[in-house]
């Protein structure tokens, strides 16, 4: 089953963690399995201190007692530990999902290592099946619409409940649609110049290390 092996490949990224480390705490349903994870070797006795990525995984924390910290504190994040949408041979990856690409992006991106935890379901030869979250200031967000037409995407402004979707930032998300996307690096600096992106779902060269398990067996997938 696929939530099986979501835990199964958040279970052995929990074995990266050393005492002392600080961790970035990703998001969405593979992340919460490790938060689980973390929280057993915690009350075994192992010291960290993480830097949640999203609303919901800080509340999941601290309800499952994960000691926190923030930037305020410090900037350094030792490793992080994140889900994704889909992961292409390159370890291009598609986040955001779960609308949480942002807080995300600042955590992985001042990780000294990035581990990606997915089912099979998420590894994919090329990205682009899954539509790309971009998160866009909702003021004028109807000409961000215009332009990511122009560059020839299908944006669709995300809505959950019939009413539009507020990010942990206060911002909207657009969710599009480009077909393949062959140059995911291109893609995002072309997306991330336009007025009002805050920023964009392609993780490019990021991850380190990619866990996925498939069928109740991990497999440690490397760039290409
Ligand atoms: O915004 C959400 C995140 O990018 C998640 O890491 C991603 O959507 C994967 O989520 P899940 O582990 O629930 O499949």
């Amino acid at each position: 089953m696929m939530s099986d092996d979501k835990r199964l490949a958040a279970l052995e990224s929990v074995k990266y963690i050393k005492d002392g480390m600080i961790l970035g705490l990703g998001s969405g349903s593979t992340v919460n399995w490790m938060l689980r994870a973390l929280s057993e070797r915690i009350k075994e006795g192992l010291r960290i201190e993480g830097i949640p990525s999203s609303k919901k995984t800080e509340k999941l924390a601290k309800e499952l007692g994960i000691p926190l910290t923030d930037f305020s504190k410090t900037t350094k994040i030792d490793l992080a530990i994140d889900g994704a949408d889909e992961i292409d041979g390159n370890l291009n990856l598609i986040k955001g999902g779960g609308g949480s690409l942002v807080r995300e992006k600042v955590v992985d991106a001042c990780a000294d290592e990035l581990i990606i935890i997915a089912d099979s379901s998420k590894v994919v030869k090329q990205l682009g099946a899954f539509s790309l979250p971009v998160e866009v200031l909702p003021f004028g967000f109807e000409v961000t619409v215009a332009n990511i037409e122009k560059l020839g995407g299908i944006p669709k402004l995300r809505r959950k409940e019939n009413e539009i979707f507020v990010s942990d930032n206060g911002n909207y998300i657009l969710d599009c649609s480009f077909g393949t996307i062959d140059g995911a690096q291109a893609l995002h600096e072309k997306l991330i110049r336009l007025v009002g992106v805050v920023e964009t779902g392609i993780f490019s060269g990021m991850a380190d290390k990619v866990i996925v398990a498939r069928n109740g067996e991990i497999k440690f997938l490397t760039r290409n």
